[in-house]
């Protein structure tokens, strides 16, 4: 396939940092904002924000279903913090009106962290990207409490209040999701796993 074309949606979070760390990680990265510019990307990522607001506009702005029916037909999807919570099958502590694209068969429980710890930062075993320690930047940030067999778990944190540890970053399919923030780092690998599984969708 020749360079992928990442859309970044464009309706409130941190836009601009996923444009620049996907374009460090060779793809072509856009804004998306409108249907029409759906339609012209190969995959898309959901950055991090307020997913109730991100949930209310994404309907406003007629973007919900056409998502959703990008996901039923493979397209890639990444979700970062609030894009993990969009991309959940099920939320805990959501707003009663919100609604998420869904596709990863998770249930996720919003500002499950921040109720410790409004953010703070960690050093996180990542499968499939090496030895190297990936630097997760939390913000209010959500985490994957179930998950259904399909699901594949790719990074987990030690609980700060017991033996338990949280599920912080997985992938199912075509679509990958983390609690924390690659984007806010100069690490661009996660970035750089997900233009791979986007090259590899082409094919
Ligand atoms: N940094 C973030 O994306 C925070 C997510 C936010 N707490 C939410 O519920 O959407």
């Amino acid at each position: 396939m020749s360079t992928p074309v990442i859309g970044v949606l464009a309706l409130q979070g941190d836009v601009r940092e996923h444009l620049i760390a996907l374009a460090a990680a060779d793809a072509i990265a856009r804004e998306v904002r409108r249907p029409e510019e759906l339609a012209d990307v190969d995959a898309l990522v959901i950055p991090g924000g307020e997913s109730t607001t991100m949930s209310k506009l994404a309907l406003l702005f007629g973007l919900m279903d056409p998502i959703r029916a990008r996901v039923r037909a493979g397209m890639p999807v990444y979700g970062t913090c609030a894009g993990m919570i969009m991309l959940a099958d099920k939320i805990l502590d959501g707003r009663d009106d919100q609604e998420t694209v869904g596709g990863i068969d998770m249930t996720v429980r919003r500002n499950a962290f921040g109720r410790q710890n409004e953010s703070f930062e960690s050093g996180i075993a990542f499968d499939g990207l090496g030895e190297e320690p990936v630097h997760g930047v939390f913000i209010r940030a959500p985490w994957v409490e179930e998950v259904g067999a399909g699901v594949q778990v790719l990074a987990e944190l030690p609980a700060a209040d017991g033996p338990d540890s949280r599920i912080v970053a997985v992938r199912q399919g075509n679509l990958l999701a983390t609690s924390f923030h690659p984007e806010l780092t100069g690490d661009h690998r996660v970035h750089e796993y997900f233009v791979r599984m986007v090259e590899s969708a082409g094919r």
